[in-house]
């Protein structure tokens, strides 16, 4: 397996009384790209952001690629790139200016025009940091942490608020990333993207983490519980009422309001059982579909689902 890139242990990290990362570990192994997934405030920018240098742990070990990101940063920066959720850029710089001026700094970088266009940032290459759209900028951010050609990559929330071609295009790109041998970190929200792109997601929930697979097995935790029937219908019918009328060991949630999901060993005569009890209560359960139990699934079952 060889040294992981990233080794976190026990990290603790506070903001005065509040304790935004508490024993937190995760490893990741080279060569691969890891989601870190929480909920808003579960410590994921604080994590990153301990591994990236940028912040010093109160607690606990934190080791990217063999360095302390603290005490060892300037042999380590030159190895990692690094793509914020906002700022660290000159407002007044032009795009292509900025991302060639980067390129020199390191020995071996991409080819910024070939970087641009792939980013679809030709455009905007004259353009200042500043007056570039919002996804604009987040691209250039992304091209900045990755020009230098880094071993390791830390990219926090990357599409966040991009245009479905942009996301597409951040996507390939990380995907050429991994091909190319270098490791990823992101964070995101959007369990697609992690489905899509992640070897493993670590899910971090009240400064921890909670769980940490590839997405398929922790989609398929639970034991059984893999396949899922899912449809709309009236906010507010009695779930506990359903459970009653069918086998043991089957979950019935409402996640949002008349948006309905069992889960569990789903058989013909499950779904017969659920559509029965539909018709006795004279409710059309709308879009009913039967499949498996996706991220979203799983995610919603470990960290809960209340709105924090
Ligand atoms: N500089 C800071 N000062 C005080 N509290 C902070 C600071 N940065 C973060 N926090 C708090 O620490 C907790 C963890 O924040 P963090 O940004 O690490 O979470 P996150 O998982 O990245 O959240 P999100 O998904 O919303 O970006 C939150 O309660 C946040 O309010």
């Amino acid at each position: 397996m060889g040294q992981p890139a990233v080794e976190v242990t026990g990290l603790v990290k506070r903001y005065g009384a509040k304790t935004a990362v508490d024993g937190l570990d995760l490893r990741v192994q080279t060569g691969t790209i890891t989601a870190v997934l929480g909920p808003n405030g579960a410590g994921k920018t604080s994590t990153i952001e301990c591994c990236e240098g940028y912040r010093r742990p109160d607690g606990g070990s934190v080791r990217v690629l063999g360095l302390d990101p603290v005490t060892q940063g300037e042999q380590l920066r030159p190895r990692i790139g690094v793509m914020l959720q906002s700022g660290g850029i000159y407002p007044s710089v032009r795009a292509a200016e900025m991302l060639k001026h980067t390129a020199k700094l390191y020995a071996n970088p991409l080819d910024t025009d070939a970087l641009i266009e792939r980013l679809g940032l030709g455009s905007a290459g004259r353009t200042t940091f500043r007056r570039l759209s919002g996804g604009q900028q987040q691209r250039l951010s992304l091209a900045l942490a990755v020009v230098g050609r880094p071993e390791l990559v830390f990219l926090d929330e990357p599409t966040a608020g991009l245009d479905v071609q942009a996301r597409h295009a951040t996507w390939e790109l990380i995907e050429q990333l991994r091909r190319d041998g270098v490791t990823v970190v992101l964070t995101t929200h959007l369990l697609d993207e992690a489905e899509r792109l992640a070897d493993t997601v670590a899910i971090v929930d009240a400064g921890k983490v909670i769980a940490h697979d590839t997405p398929a097995a922790l989609s398929a935790a639970n034991g059984t519980a893999d396949t899922a029937i899912r449809f709309t219908a009236p906010p507010g019918l009695d779930l506990a009422g359903l459970l009653a009328k069918l086998p043991g060991g089957l979950t019935a949630v409402e996640q949002p309001p008349g948006g309905y999901t069992v889960g569990g060993d789903i058989t013909p005569n499950v779904l017969a059982a659920v559509t029965a009890w539909c018709a006795a209560k004279d409710v059309m359960p709308q879009g009913l579909s039967v499949g498996r139990r996706t991220l979203e699934d799983a995610f919603l079952d470990l960290t809960g689902r209340d709105l924090r």
